[in-house]
Protein backbone atom coordinates (compact mmCIF):
# COMPACT_ATOMS: atom_id res chain seq x y z
CA UNK A 1 0.00 0.00 0.00
CA UNK A 2 1.20 3.61 -0.70
CA UNK A 3 0.90 5.80 2.15
CA UNK A 4 0.69 9.49 1.97
CA UNK A 5 1.98 11.48 5.06
CA UNK A 6 3.00 14.94 6.07
CA UNK A 7 6.64 15.28 7.81
CA UNK A 8 6.35 18.49 10.06
CA UNK A 9 7.74 19.67 13.12
CA UNK A 10 7.28 21.89 16.68
CA UNK A 11 10.32 23.33 17.30
CA UNK A 12 12.22 20.24 15.70
CA UNK A 13 10.66 17.92 17.61
CA UNK A 14 9.67 16.23 14.34
CA UNK A 15 6.58 14.01 13.12
CA UNK A 16 5.45 12.11 10.45
CA UNK A 17 1.69 12.54 10.17
CA UNK A 18 -0.88 10.79 8.84
CA UNK A 19 -4.31 10.98 7.40
CA UNK A 20 -6.18 8.27 9.25
CA UNK A 21 -9.53 9.64 7.95
CA UNK A 22 -8.88 9.46 4.44
CA UNK A 23 -6.43 6.30 4.48
CA UNK A 24 -7.28 3.24 5.88
CA UNK A 25 -4.15 2.25 7.66
CA UNK A 26 -3.49 -0.55 10.76
CA UNK A 27 -0.32 0.49 12.29
CA UNK A 28 2.10 -2.18 14.33
CA UNK A 29 5.02 -1.55 16.50
CA UNK A 30 6.85 -2.34 13.70
CA UNK A 31 5.67 -0.47 11.05
CA UNK A 32 5.78 2.65 13.60
CA UNK A 33 9.51 1.70 13.87
CA UNK A 34 9.66 1.26 10.50
CA UNK A 35 8.62 4.44 8.95
CA UNK A 36 10.70 6.61 12.19
CA UNK A 37 13.60 4.97 11.33
CA UNK A 38 15.95 7.74 10.14
CA UNK A 39 17.82 5.68 8.04
CA UNK A 40 15.79 3.35 6.77
CA UNK A 41 12.39 5.41 6.96
CA UNK A 42 11.56 8.68 6.78
CA UNK A 43 12.35 9.43 10.28
CA UNK A 44 10.82 10.79 13.10
CA UNK A 45 10.22 11.53 16.85
CA UNK A 46 6.80 10.53 16.94
CA UNK A 47 4.43 9.38 14.48
CA UNK A 48 0.53 11.03 14.39
CA UNK A 49 -2.25 9.01 13.59
CA UNK A 50 -5.06 11.82 12.39
CA UNK A 51 -8.70 9.84 12.76
CA UNK A 52 -12.09 10.45 12.90
CA UNK A 53 -13.70 11.46 16.39
CA UNK A 54 -15.29 8.93 18.67
CA UNK A 55 -17.95 11.19 20.39
CA UNK A 56 -20.03 14.03 19.18
CA UNK A 57 -18.02 16.75 21.33
CA UNK A 58 -14.86 16.27 19.91
CA UNK A 59 -13.46 17.50 16.04
CA UNK A 60 -10.85 14.53 15.75
CA UNK A 61 -9.15 11.92 17.80
CA UNK A 62 -5.38 11.78 17.43
CA UNK A 63 -2.94 9.09 18.36
CA UNK A 64 0.58 9.46 19.00
CA UNK A 65 3.74 6.68 18.53
CA UNK A 66 6.85 6.98 19.85
CA UNK A 67 9.44 6.41 17.34
CA UNK A 68 10.46 3.20 19.12
CA UNK A 69 6.83 2.08 18.27
CA UNK A 70 4.83 2.47 21.81
CA UNK A 71 1.54 4.26 22.02
CA UNK A 72 1.40 7.02 24.31
CA UNK A 73 -1.58 9.39 26.10
CA UNK A 74 0.05 13.14 24.71
CA UNK A 75 2.45 15.04 23.03
CA UNK A 76 2.54 19.25 23.04
CA UNK A 77 4.34 20.13 20.19
CA UNK A 78 2.47 17.09 18.00
CA UNK A 79 -0.77 18.32 19.22
CA UNK A 80 0.22 22.26 17.12
CA UNK A 81 1.50 20.49 14.30
CA UNK A 82 -1.85 18.30 14.60
CA UNK A 83 -3.76 21.14 14.50
CA UNK A 84 -1.80 23.16 11.26
CA UNK A 85 -2.49 19.64 9.76
CA UNK A 86 -6.26 19.30 9.85
CA UNK A 87 -6.13 23.11 9.10
CA UNK A 88 -4.12 23.19 5.78
CA UNK A 89 -5.45 19.67 4.67
CA UNK A 90 -8.75 21.45 4.68
CA UNK A 91 -10.27 18.93 7.26
CA UNK A 92 -11.67 21.37 9.53
CA UNK A 93 -12.12 25.16 8.83
CA UNK A 94 -12.42 25.95 12.94
CA UNK A 95 -9.83 28.15 14.53
CA UNK A 96 -10.65 26.32 18.08
CA UNK A 97 -10.28 22.68 17.84
CA UNK A 98 -11.17 20.30 19.89
CA UNK A 99 -9.31 16.83 19.62
CA UNK A 100 -9.51 13.40 21.56
CA UNK A 101 -6.43 12.00 22.91
CA UNK A 102 -5.67 8.52 24.69
CA UNK A 103 -5.61 10.74 27.75
CA UNK A 104 -8.31 12.76 27.29
CA UNK A 105 -9.50 16.07 25.21
CA UNK A 106 -7.43 18.90 24.06
CA UNK A 107 -8.72 22.75 22.75
CA UNK A 108 -6.26 23.84 20.18
CA UNK A 109 -6.68 27.36 19.22
CA UNK A 110 -4.77 28.48 15.50
CA UNK A 111 -3.83 32.98 16.00
CA UNK A 112 -3.61 35.12 13.62
CA UNK A 113 0.00 35.09 13.77
CA UNK A 114 -0.17 31.06 13.36
CA UNK A 115 1.15 30.26 16.43
CA UNK A 116 -0.76 27.23 18.06
CA UNK A 117 -2.39 27.82 21.85
CA UNK A 118 -3.65 24.25 23.33
CA UNK A 119 -5.02 23.87 26.61
CA UNK A 120 -2.89 21.13 27.75
CA UNK A 121 -5.24 19.85 30.60
CA UNK A 122 -4.45 20.03 34.41
CA UNK A 123 -1.70 19.00 35.71
CA UNK A 124 -1.69 15.61 37.67
CA UNK A 125 0.24 14.99 40.90
CA UNK A 126 -0.64 12.24 42.76
CA UNK A 127 1.70 9.38 42.53
CA UNK A 128 -0.32 6.66 41.95
CA UNK A 129 -1.94 8.67 38.97
CA UNK A 130 1.39 9.51 37.29
CA UNK A 131 2.20 6.33 37.35
CA UNK A 132 5.47 6.97 39.83
CA UNK A 133 6.09 4.83 43.31
CA UNK A 134 6.09 6.96 46.29
CA UNK A 135 4.58 6.91 49.75
CA UNK A 136 2.83 9.77 49.60
CA UNK A 137 2.58 13.18 47.35
CA UNK A 138 5.74 15.37 47.30
CA UNK A 139 7.13 18.31 45.38
CA UNK A 140 10.36 16.78 45.15
CA UNK A 141 11.40 13.21 45.63
CA UNK A 142 14.94 11.74 46.18
CA UNK A 143 15.65 9.41 43.16
CA UNK A 144 18.61 7.16 43.32
CA UNK A 145 19.82 6.83 39.52
CA UNK A 146 22.66 4.48 39.52
CA UNK A 147 25.24 5.53 42.03
CA UNK A 148 23.79 9.39 42.17
CA UNK A 149 21.24 10.61 44.71
CA UNK A 150 19.05 12.99 43.00
CA UNK A 151 16.35 14.54 43.49
CA UNK A 152 13.20 14.82 40.79
CA UNK A 153 9.36 16.50 40.90
CA UNK A 154 7.07 13.63 39.11
CA UNK A 155 4.10 15.23 36.93
CA UNK A 156 1.86 13.70 34.26
CA UNK A 157 0.45 15.86 31.55
CA UNK A 158 -1.30 12.89 30.61
CA UNK A 159 1.98 11.56 30.07
CA UNK A 160 4.74 10.73 32.94
CA UNK A 161 7.46 13.25 33.10
CA UNK A 162 10.68 13.49 36.18
CA UNK A 163 11.91 16.96 36.05
CA UNK A 164 15.46 17.15 37.63
CA UNK A 165 17.09 20.88 37.97
CA UNK A 166 20.43 21.52 37.06
CA UNK A 167 22.94 24.64 37.26
CA UNK A 168 23.51 24.31 33.50
CA UNK A 169 21.57 22.61 30.66
CA UNK A 170 24.33 22.97 28.15
CA UNK A 171 26.61 20.65 30.94
CA UNK A 172 24.05 18.29 32.21
CA UNK A 173 24.31 14.49 31.93
CA UNK A 174 21.60 14.24 29.77
CA UNK A 175 23.43 11.05 28.05
CA UNK A 176 24.08 9.11 30.55
CA UNK A 177 21.61 9.90 33.18
CA UNK A 178 18.58 10.22 30.31
CA UNK A 179 18.10 7.15 30.19
CA UNK A 180 18.31 5.40 33.65
CA UNK A 181 15.93 8.22 34.32
CA UNK A 182 13.45 6.83 31.71
CA UNK A 183 13.62 3.13 32.73
CA UNK A 184 13.84 4.04 36.39
CA UNK A 185 11.91 0.90 38.32
CA UNK A 186 9.82 3.72 40.16
CA UNK A 187 8.28 4.97 36.83
CA UNK A 188 6.60 1.48 36.04
CA UNK A 189 5.25 3.08 32.45
CA UNK A 190 8.73 4.62 31.81
CA UNK A 191 9.06 8.31 31.77
CA UNK A 192 10.37 11.73 30.31
CA UNK A 193 13.43 12.90 31.71
CA UNK A 194 13.52 16.95 31.71
CA UNK A 195 16.61 18.98 33.18
CA UNK A 196 16.14 22.29 33.76
CA UNK A 197 18.04 24.98 34.49
CA UNK A 198 16.22 28.09 35.98
CA UNK A 199 17.50 31.79 34.48
CA UNK A 200 14.81 33.80 36.46
CA UNK A 201 11.44 33.10 38.12
CA UNK A 202 9.95 33.85 34.16
CA UNK A 203 12.79 31.64 32.14
CA UNK A 204 13.86 28.45 31.81
CA UNK A 205 16.13 26.20 29.91
CA UNK A 206 14.86 22.91 29.22
CA UNK A 207 16.43 19.42 27.54
CA UNK A 208 14.35 16.13 27.45
CA UNK A 209 15.57 12.91 27.19
CA UNK A 210 12.20 11.89 25.90
CA UNK A 211 10.41 7.90 26.57
CA UNK A 212 10.52 6.00 23.72
CA UNK A 213 12.34 9.00 21.20
CA UNK A 214 15.67 9.87 23.03
CA UNK A 215 16.85 14.32 23.49
CA UNK A 216 14.69 15.57 21.32
CA UNK A 217 15.11 19.59 20.47
CA UNK A 218 11.92 20.16 21.68
CA UNK A 219 9.25 18.31 24.50
CA UNK A 220 5.56 20.42 24.73
CA UNK A 221 4.93 18.31 27.61
CA UNK A 222 8.56 18.20 28.87
CA UNK A 223 7.91 21.59 28.87
CA UNK A 224 4.42 22.25 30.39
CA UNK A 225 6.08 19.60 33.49
CA UNK A 226 8.98 21.47 33.87
CA UNK A 227 7.21 24.83 34.48
CA UNK A 228 4.33 23.11 36.95
CA UNK A 229 7.40 21.83 38.93
CA UNK A 230 8.79 25.08 39.52
CA UNK A 231 5.65 26.98 40.30
CA UNK A 232 5.27 24.02 42.95
CA UNK A 233 8.80 24.51 44.23
CA UNK A 234 7.88 28.45 44.08
CA UNK A 235 11.00 29.38 41.55
CA UNK A 236 8.70 30.20 38.14
CA UNK A 237 5.84 32.73 37.77
CA UNK A 238 2.61 31.54 36.63
CA UNK A 239 4.01 32.62 32.51
CA UNK A 240 7.48 31.36 31.76
CA UNK A 241 9.45 31.45 28.70
CA UNK A 242 11.03 28.07 27.85
CA UNK A 243 14.19 27.38 25.89
CA UNK A 244 14.98 24.30 24.74
CA UNK A 245 17.52 23.80 22.17
CA UNK A 246 14.83 23.59 19.18
CA UNK A 247 12.89 27.68 20.67
CA UNK A 248 10.89 29.27 22.43
CA UNK A 249 8.09 27.71 24.05
CA UNK A 250 5.32 29.93 26.22
CA UNK A 251 3.97 27.78 29.17
CA UNK A 252 1.26 29.59 31.28
CA UNK A 253 0.35 27.92 34.41
CA UNK A 254 -2.46 29.64 37.17
CA UNK A 255 -1.75 27.00 39.65
CA UNK A 256 -2.97 23.94 41.48
CA UNK A 257 -6.34 22.29 39.80
CA UNK A 258 -5.85 25.26 36.11
CA UNK A 259 -5.04 24.05 33.25
CA UNK A 260 -1.58 24.37 31.66
CA UNK A 261 -1.48 26.30 28.28
CA UNK A 262 1.39 26.35 25.69
CA UNK A 263 1.70 28.81 22.67
CA UNK A 264 4.46 27.57 20.13
CA UNK A 265 4.72 27.54 16.41
CA UNK A 266 4.04 24.20 13.70
CA UNK A 267 5.92 24.11 10.88
CA UNK A 268 4.73 21.65 8.08
CA UNK A 269 7.85 20.83 5.75
CA UNK A 270 6.80 18.25 2.91
CA UNK A 271 4.18 16.05 1.76
CA UNK A 272 5.07 12.57 0.92
CA UNK A 273 4.16 9.04 0.08
CA UNK A 274 5.71 5.64 0.86
CA UNK A 275 5.14 2.38 0.40
CA UNK A 276 4.24 0.26 3.32
N1 LIG B 1 7.92 10.86 24.37
C1 LIG B 1 6.62 11.25 24.93
C2 LIG B 1 5.59 11.52 23.81
C3 LIG B 1 5.96 12.75 22.98
C4 LIG B 1 6.00 13.99 23.82
C5 LIG B 1 6.74 15.18 23.22
N2 LIG B 1 7.26 15.03 21.90
C6 LIG B 1 5.90 16.45 23.35
O1 LIG B 1 6.04 17.38 22.54
O2 LIG B 1 5.14 16.55 24.36
C7 LIG B 1 6.11 10.12 25.85
O3 LIG B 1 6.53 8.97 25.65
O4 LIG B 1 5.31 10.42 26.75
Amino acid sequence: MRLRFTKMHGLGNDFVVIDGISQKIRLSADKVRALADRNFGIGCDQLLLVEVPTSPDVDFCYRIFNADGTEVENCGNGARCFARFVRDRRLTGKNVIRVQTASGVMVLTVDENDNVSVDMGVPVLEPAEIPFTADNRAVVYPLTVGDHDISVSAVSMGNPHAVYVVDDVDSAPVESLGPQIESHPRFPRRVNAGFMQVINSGAIKLRVYERGAGETLACGTGACAAVVAGRLRGILDDNVDVELPGGHLNIQWAGEGQPVIMIGPATSVFHGQVKI
